[in-house]
């Protein structure tokens, strides 16, 4: 599988041809849509084989595996009329949008699978969640840092859910630093320090050894500075309004 087409080359998809590319001795062949002209410009000049198309149609012609990733608001005007022949395999990274919704819209009866790639693809770091479990679409996210593939689409949303928690975990960081700003810290130090406290426990991450309760308790001294807060700000009540949050996320994604 060689031959990948993109349609809506926007922030996922250009992560997308990043990983598919940077650096790789042999990278499969591009098409992108044309849409985002800075962008996609940029993205055929600076890797072989990513070639822009005249339009979303011939990106479906030329390719084997073709991705979807458009904003859902935009998916009716991008793809509907496009002639999708049953040979292809369809990846579709659009929030909210079941397949059976894709499905009317592009009439085909390819296989469409969905998937949640993060924007860790462009290190070929993410573990991306697939539905339903294809050998075309799975090979390729291993290439990218891992297929999981879930049984049922309720899980596929339960993972999906869990991926809208990133954001808040940036703010978080973010409200870290400017309270120590407001207690006098010059905010570059804050912001500096900040990043390094935290890469360091993303790296601690990656010890599957020990679960996440484990790298917590390891990380906490009775009665000391972490215990206080995760008791303090962390509670049981601060933790039960995350999970309403999610519960609510999840209602809405079904
Ligand atoms: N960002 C992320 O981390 C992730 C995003 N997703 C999903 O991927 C999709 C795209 O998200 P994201 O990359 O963030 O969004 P962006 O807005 O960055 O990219 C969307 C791209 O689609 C283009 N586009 C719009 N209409 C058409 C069309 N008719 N034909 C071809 N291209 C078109 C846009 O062009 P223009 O700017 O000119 O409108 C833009 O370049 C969403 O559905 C999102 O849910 C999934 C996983 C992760």
């Amino acid at each position: 599988m060689e031959r990948i087409g993109i349609i809506g080359v926007g922030e996922i998809g250009r992560a997308i041809v990043t990983g598919l590319c940077d650096g790789v001795d042999k990278s499969p062949e591009v098409f992108l849509s044309p849409r985002g002209a800075g962008t996609v410009a940029e993205l055929s000049a600076r890797y072989d084989g990513v070639q822009v198309c005249a339009d979303n149609q011939e990106v479906v012609d030329r390719s084997e595996l073709v991705i979807i990733a458009v904003r859902r608001q935009d998916r009716h005007e991008a793809l509907a009329g496009l002639r999708v022949n049953d040979d292809r395999t369809v990846v579709n990274v659009m929030a909210g949008v079941a397949n059976d919704d894709l499905r009317r819209t592009l009439g085909t009866d390819a296989p469409l699978v969905r998937a949640i790639p993060l924007p860790s693809v462009r290190e070929r770091r993410s573990v991306t969640v697939t539905f339903p479990s294809h050998p075309v679409a799975d090979a390729f996210f291993e290439r990218l840092g891992g297929a999981q593939p879930v049984a049922d689409e309720a899980a596929f949303n339960v993972f999906s859910a869990l991926t809208g928690t990133l954001t808040s975990h940036y703010a978080y960081l973010a409200t870290l630093t400017s309270w120590a700003a407001a207690q006098g810290i010059a905010p570059d130090d804050a912001d500096r320090y900040i990043r390094s406290l935290f890469q360091g426990v993303g790296r601690a991450l990656s010890d599957g050894t020990r679960s996440l309760q484990q790298l917590a308790a390891d990380h906490e001294t009775p009665n000391g500075n972490n215990e206080r807060i995760r008791t303090t700000w962390f509670d049981a009540a601060n933790s039960e309004a995350l999970g309403k949050a999610l519960d609510g996320l999840l209602d809405h994604l079904k």
